[in-house]
């Protein structure tokens, strides 16, 4: 089997998983990125959720533009559904919101909780935030399948261990999930994924300005190489320039793309045999200063452009119902 049939194999048990948990629990806690809330969650959970509370919990709201935090915000409201924001990891103020509105879930006895997401998308950190100190002192709910751990979070029981859902990877999914760290390089290399992130945010005003700070921030540790003219790197060339339509990697964008960086390369001191610029780890580096928020603030979808009305929805997605809860 190939490294994508191995992959699938992995998220088909990892489903079957899920699906498994949920038969035991009242509520559904949802992990999904700020920064792309919308390709960052599950195509599948809606139908799996069934009438059990359903509430989404939006990661990484520290990273993302705060301008378009509030229109997906307001987007969701307008349906009325109301996600909730952290600004940080396990931001206690989200917590306890989380909280009290758990203790709430229609229950038989004390409802039962599963907190669910894609892989790395911030759902442990959430967990061990829900359970406090409690998750030290776990103890098997009797009646309850073998090996599953509960904890005693006071309202309601929370299962230990997060469901992992599999990612839908068709169209730029990939390089948006690759960007945001929640699919491995296997999936989405560190150069398409800079290629991507240069032409999607292209055109973005703050991002030009931001990237130029970036690369500067290494700049005195840069060497001067006197057989290079190019290397008194001046600013890094316009990424809207790269910017072809929005979302594609248009190979008509690959020069301008590869221009961005070979200036970050400079700029970084990023130099392979000869001299020459290393675009590959200056992709890479990119990549991850861009996940780490290095860059500032950045979303990398909007709700009027991904999540319809419109062709974008596909049926079966939950495009049209971003968080079908029983709130
Ligand atoms: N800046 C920021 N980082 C976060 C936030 N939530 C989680 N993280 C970080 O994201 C990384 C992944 O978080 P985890 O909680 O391990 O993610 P996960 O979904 O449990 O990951 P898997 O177990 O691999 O599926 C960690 O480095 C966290 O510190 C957040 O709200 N803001």
């Amino acid at each position: 089997m190939g490294e994508g049939g191995a992959l699938k194999g992995h998220m088909a048990r990892a489903l079957r998983q899920v699906r498994r948990y949920l038969a035991q629990v009242d509520a559904v806690v949802e992990v999904a990125d700020a920064r792309a809330p919308f390709t960052s969650r599950s195509p599948q959970l809606a139908e799996l959720v069934g009438d059990r509370l359903h509430l989404l919990v939006l990661s990484r709201g520290d990273l993302a533009d705060p301008q378009v935090t509030r229109a997906w915000m307001d987007w969701w409201r307008g349906r009325g559904l109301e996600p909730l924001v952290g600004e940080g990891p396990a931001d206690p103020r989200l917590v306890s919101r989380l909280r009290r509105r758990l203790a709430q879930a229609p229950a038989a006895f004390k409802p039962r909780v599963i907190v669910v997401g894609l892989p790395n998308v911030g759902k442990s950190t959430l967990l061990n935030g829900l359970a406090g100190r409690r998750r030290a002192r776990v103890g098997a709910q009797p009646g309850v399948t073998r090996g599953r751990q509960w904890v005693d979070v006071g309202a309601f029981w929370l299962l230990d261990t997060p469901g992992v859902l599999p990612p839908r990877l068709g169209g730029t999914r990939r390089l948006v999930l690759g960007a945001l760290g929640l699919v491995g390089p296997e999936v989405a290399g560190a150069e398409e994924v800079a290629a991507f992130l240069i032409e999607r945010l292209g055109d973005h005003p703050a991002f030009q300005a931001a990237l130029d700070r970036w690369a500067t921030a290494a700049r005195a540790a840069v060497r001067p190489a006197d057989d290079d003219p190019d290397r008194s790197a001046g600013a890094v060339p316009a990424a809207g320039a790269a910017a072809g339509r929005r979302g594609t990697a248009r190979p008509r964008g690959r020069p301008a793309v590869e221009a961005v960086l070979e200036q970050l390369a400079r700029r970084r001191g990023l130099l392979g045999p000869g001299g020459r610029p290393d675009l590959h780890r200056a992709a890479a580096v990119f990549v991850a200063a861009f996940r780490a928020g290095e860059l500032g603030r950045f979303s990398l979808e909007r709700p009027d452009a991904v999540a319809g009305p419109s062709p974008a929805d596909e049926p079966g997605s939950g495009a049209g119902d971003p968080v079908s809860s029983s709130e």
